[in-house]
């Protein structure tokens, strides 16, 4: 099952720079592991907002929202989740 997730993150005020430092250190972790293991088959930053589009390669519904809520950034993210169908005209 294939998913593009559109991820945005918001850091609450209270944060300091070195905390926010520390996240983006264990998300680019997480998020390489999860490329490696081919369940995230890309991510792009969209330009201009912190915020990126990704695609999921994945079994299920539950599998996908184990991964989701498993980055570090979960609680400060809003994710917005559309699954996708193979089009009728691609060739691939
Ligand atoms: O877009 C970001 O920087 C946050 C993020 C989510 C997954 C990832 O690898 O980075």
């Amino acid at each position: 099952m294939i998913f593009l997730a559109r991820m945005d993150v918001t850091f609450p005020a209270h944060l300091t720079a070195a905390q926010i430092a520390d996240f983006q250190v264990e998300e680019k972790e997480y998020s390489g592991s999860l490329q490696r293991s081919g369940k995230m088959a890309g991510i792009w930053r969209i330009v201009g907002e912190y915020a990126n589009h990704s695609i999921f390669d994945v079994e299920s519904n539950d599998e996908l929202h184990q991964i989701l809520s498993g980055f570090p950034m979960y609680p400060y993210m809003k994710i917005k989740v559309t699954p996708l169908a193979k089009h009728p005209n691609s060739i691939s």
